[in-house]
């Protein structure tokens, strides 16, 4: 991303991705009001903020599961306002959805195939079509296999999806993404609850994710990790882009400090301001 200057709202060579005047409130809180944002194709976007900044918010509205007030974005230079969740994912963008309870009462396998294209509607032309319904199921199950080969989670294809661990269930999750064949893969904190063993594997399936052509945008909150796999780092406060940039632009910005100081997030080296130290300051 060279000679990208980090500024919020930045154009870039070649975005896959382009959001305008994207806004969203709930009762009197505005939660994501973003102006202008692109997503550039082929990297690895790190989006950060403090709690409530509105980054899930904004995660939702660009995959279809939220509706905007206003705004409007694009992806592969085709608008999507208005598709809901499963059009966006057969438009080629995908996110990752924390394991809810039914799916953990599904076997791995199951989970795949659940995330397979063309789920929807089959039953009804199923008697017609059962034929190449049969080939396609075939083919989905292949390509689970192979995706479970590549997250190390072949041999647990028929355990629950409910006895894997923290870090399986992010592979899983993961991996359930990428049954759509995806060109973008949002992440919703990929290392949250991860046993610190696994976070190297999965910061590699990351990288080897982009490396395969896959943009990928993650929310995480872990800064070492956004530091080190982030070819370019947004960061949101209170709905707002406030900074845009790579790694060591993002670093070194005084707004992302104090918005981060603000929120009181820990980034080690903060000091709370209004600590009782036991003195008077009368
Ligand atoms: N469905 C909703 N109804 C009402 N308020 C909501 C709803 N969803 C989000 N909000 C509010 O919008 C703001 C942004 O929330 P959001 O979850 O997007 O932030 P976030 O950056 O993802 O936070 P976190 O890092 O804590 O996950 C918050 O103040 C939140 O309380």
């Amino acid at each position: 991303m060279a000679g990208v200057e980090p500024v919020p709202g930045v154009a870039k060579p070649d975005p896959i991705l382009v959001a305008t005047g994207v806004r969203r409130s709930f009762g009197g809180l505005t939660a994501v009001d973003v102006a202008h944002l692109e997503v550039q194709r082929g990297t690895i976007t790190a989006l950060i903020g403090p709690n409530g900044a509105g980054k899930s918010t904004l995660f939702n509205l660009l995959t279809g599961f939220d509706r905007v007030d206003a705004g409007e974005w694009t992806f592969e230079g085709r608008r999507l306002n208005g598709l809901g969740g499963h059009r966006v994912a057969r438009r080629g963008m995908v996110r990752t959805f924390q394991l809810t309870k039914a799916l953990t009462r599904l076997t791995v396998m199951e989970n795949m195939l659940l995330a397979a294209p063309g789920q929807t509607g089959e039953r009804m032309l199923g008697a017609l079509l059962r034929p190449v319904w049969r080939g396609q199921e075939e083919a989905n199950r292949a390509r689970a296999e192979q995706l479970l080969e590549r997250f190390k989670l072949l041999a647990k294809k028929d355990e629950m999806a409910g006895s894997l661990s923290g870090g399986q269930r992010k592979l899983l999750e993961m991996a359930r993404a990428l049954m759509v064949n995806p060109s973008m893969i949002m992440l919703d904190e990929p290392m949250a609850g991860v046993n610190p063993a696994l976070v190297q594997s999965l910061l590699e399936h990351i990288t080897a994710l982009r490396d395969d052509g896959v943009t990928v945008l993650f929310v995480e909150h872990d800064m070492d990790v956004i530091m080190g796999i982030s070819d370019w780092i947004v960061v949101l406060a209170e709905g707002r882009v406030i900074a845009e940039g790579r790694p060591s632009d993002i670093r070194a910005d005084q707004r992302v400090i104090d918005a981060y100081l603000g929120a009181g997030h820990d980034d080690g080296a903060e000091q709370e301001p209004q600590t009782d130290t036991g003195e008077s300051h009368e």
